[in-house]
């Protein structure tokens, strides 16, 4: 196993940016250099890697020319613009943008659905993972896919961390303008986000959906390896800071039992929240925030198969850790120089 790796995350003062950088440092990754790359507006600034604090290198100035492995999180133009260049000087780039989760030479993946296909291919020096909306609903999924997944119905709850950074100061300047009954301003979304929902993420597409709910579709056919699985969602931006969570509603073609549903989702690593007679027997984004668990709770029979309400930390779970797993399968299969 390749040890004592010389590693960059660009995008590195963002949300996911810095969710991996505690990531690399609370799971010991063995990196003997970590670099933190964003654009020139961050030059100057400092972000945290465990104990240590890491000046920030302007992304036109970096070379990746000894880098092993590179974290992209600072959006798709970043991505189709560096990562190739990352990938030719020697670097595996893992990727979480939009840009290539939809190009089949690409790899897809989420450590825990197809990491045994990740690994099974030659070349692996760029990886692309799902949108952190995908990621912890198809894991879900996945756990109960033997029983035949014939239709997918969801619902999303996003919380503004899913925007980014700038969405969290939005949604804490609306609601301190709104108990000081002063003039809101509405930025970053086209309406007042605070004490209200918007159902609409993304730009709106020919059919009316929108990007997000493309992605959704796309990305969970894709990762469950079900090219024509019916997938119906509705994404809605909610006033919460961190936590995303999803109304489930899963046509089977085999019956499945409520408690064998739950046995199958723990199995999966999944955090199942099983107090359906307390009235308090439910998981909430406000308290899986911070957690690299996925919670499913209120696993209920319905004529077409299963209903459940699942929730996880879009940061962590649905986005650093992730990136972070993939590494960690990559350098223990010895894929990482
Ligand atoms: N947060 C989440 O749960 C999810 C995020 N994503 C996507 O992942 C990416 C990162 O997310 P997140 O960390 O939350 O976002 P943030 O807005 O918190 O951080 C993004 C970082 O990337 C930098 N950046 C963006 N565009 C450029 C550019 N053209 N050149 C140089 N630097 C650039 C930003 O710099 P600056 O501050 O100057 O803009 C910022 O430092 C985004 O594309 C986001 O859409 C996807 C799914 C979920
Ligand atoms: N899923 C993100 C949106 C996003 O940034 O998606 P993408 O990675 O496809 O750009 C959210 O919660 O808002």
């Amino acid at each position: 196993m390749s040890q004592a790796l010389q590693v960059a995350v660009v995008g590195a003062t963002g949300l996911i940016g810095r969710a991996i950088l505690d990531l690399l440092a609370e799971r010991q990754f063995p990196a003997k250099r970590v670099c933190a790359v964003d654009g020139t507006e961050h030059e100057g600034e400092v972000v945290a890697y465990g104990n240590l604090e890491l000046d920030v290198q302007p992304l036109d100035e970096v070379s990746f020319d000894n880098i092993d492995l590179a974290f992209f999180v600072a959006g798709s133009e970043v991505s189709r613009q560096l990562a190739p260049q990352a990938r030719a000087a020697g670097a595996t780039v893992i990727d979480f943008s939009s840009a290539f989760r939809l190009d089949e030479q690409v790899p897809f993946v989420v450590p825990r659905i197809n990491g045994a296909g990740l690994l099974a291919q030659e070349d692996v020096s760029l990886v692309s993972v799902p949108n952190c909306t995908v990621t912890p609903l198809a894991v879900a999924l996945n756990a109960l896919a033997a029983n035949g997944l014939s239709r997918v119905t969801v619902s999303t709850y996003q919380s503004v961390s899913g925007t980014g950074q700038e969405a969290l100061e939005v949604l804490a300047d609306q609601t301190t303008a709104l108990f000081g009954q002063r003039e809101v301003e509405t930025t970053v979304y086209p309406k007042r986000i605070a004490f209200n929902l918007l159902p609409r993420i993304g730009e709106v597409q020919g059919d009316g959906g929108t990007s997000e709910e493309q992605s959704v579709i796309d990305e969970v056919r894709r990762l469950l390896g079900q090219p024509a699985l019916p997938v119906e969602v509705t994404c809605v931006r909610v006033p919460v800071f961190f936590g995303h969570a999803w109304s489930v509603n899963v046509a089977l073609s085999q019956p499945l039992e409520v408690e064998r549903a739950r046995k199958l989702l723990a199995a999966n690593g999944i955090h199942v929240v099983d107090d359906s007679q307390r009235e308090d027997g439910y998981a909430t984004p406000m308290e899986v925030a911070g957690s690299d668990r996925i919670w499913v709770s209120r696993v209920r029979a319905t004529e077409a198969g299963l209903a459940f309400w699942l929730t996880a930390d879009n940061v962590r779970v649905g986005a650093a850790l992730n990136c972070v797993e993939v590494a960690e399968a990559l350098l223990a299969a010895g894929k990482l120089r």
